[in-house]
């Protein structure tokens, strides 16, 4: 069996990628993931200036995932603009992803991708709007009119291939309702989940949160957030036009998440919180655990099960 994706028109060797804000902050660690066992790639998510972030600790695995609250640390579009123009080059079939994200708000968003469509760059860009880790800052993509306000003023002058990186819903509603305004228009993809915002973890030894950022509130990742990924996955597979893509995000640590995510419609698969605890060489254990499953089940590709999920009507 093969584990080839298809994305956008491409074909990958396997599915998966880094989660933005995981082993992408630099240069040298973007060289790192391409030349690493995933298929593909996502740079850290960029503001227009480059930004410290919040104080440390700001992130922490935990046994059962992690969680963060960085405050969006990077080293700002120009630098992500740059190294993705020499870069491009050397991926013209299977072109990465650059991730693009605003500290300011609406306009910043904007500014961010007029400045990219200016520019050299014409590969993917997934347009984050699920940072949960801005104080003062609601998410973007929790306010339904002003997430369809932001696309429609970037559709207005943007030609470039782009999707958006969505927080986790909860409420079959809001299913409906993220729909509804994405479907309006001719992105690419969706990249669900982001991590769960605002989650508090406790330090058994010490009675105190882990994070120093926000009292202790970060977003939650790792094995905590599968069922809620799955979900995700699912609901906007089963609500976007089918020319919008899923890249499936959230609690992948074995084949079986991967394979779990693809059943519920994804073509891409992003591993955060298990790349950030077991480095590059996750990609090697993935991709053999996930063709091991597409042996036992006979099947010869990924296209055969992808979004054949299961229902007990
Ligand atoms: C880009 C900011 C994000 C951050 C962050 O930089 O705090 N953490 C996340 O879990 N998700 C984000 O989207």
């Amino acid at each position: 069996p093969t584990l080839q994706a298809t994305f956008y028109g491409h074909t990958y060797d396997n599915p998966f990628m880094n989660a933005s804000g995981v082993h992408c902050m630099t240069t040298t660690e973007l060289d790192a993931l391409a030349d690493s066992a995933a298929g593909s790639f996502v740079t850290k998510s960029a503001t227009a200036e480059a930004r410290e972030g919040n104080p440390e600790p700001r992130y922490v695995n935990v046994d059962l995932g992690s969680i963060n609250s960085m405050g969006l640390p990077n080293l700002g579009l120009d630098y992500y603009l740059d190294d993705a123009i020499k870069r491009q080059a050397s991926h013209p079939d299977q072109p990465f992803v650059m991730s693009v994200a605003s500290y300011q708000g609406f306009n910043e968003y904007v500014a961010n991708m007029r400045k990219i469509q200016e520019s050299d760059y014409t590969g993917l860009v997934e347009l984050n709007l699920s940072c949960p880790n801005v104080p003062g800052k609601p998410q973007m993509a929790y306010d339904f009119e002003d997430t369809d306000k932001l696309l429609t003023e970037i559709f207005a002058f943007y030609t470039k291939p782009f999707g958006v990186k969505l927080p986790p819903y909860f409420d079959i509603m809001h299913f409906d309702k993220i729909a509804a305004v994405l479907n309006q228009f001719d992105l690419k993809f969706v990249n669900c989940i982001n991590s769960i915002g605002n989650g508090l973890y406790i330090d058994e030894a010490t009675d105190t949160v882990v994070i120093k950022p926000k009292g202790g509130f970060g977003g939650i990742g790792g094995e905590y957030v599968k069922p809620t990924a799955l979900a995700n996955v699912r609901a906007l597979k089963q609500r976007l036009n089918p020319s919008i893509e899923i890249i499936g995000t959230g609690g992948i640590l074995t084949g079986r998440d991967a394979y779990e995510h693809l059943l519920c419609g994804a073509s891409m698969l992003q591993v955060g919180t298990q790349l950030e605890k077991e480095g590059l060489g996750v990609f090697e254990r993935l991709t053999a655990e996930l063709l091991a499953i597409l042996e036992a089940k006979g099947y010869a590709s990924i296209a055969e099960f992808k979004g054949m999920l299961g229902t007990l009507d």
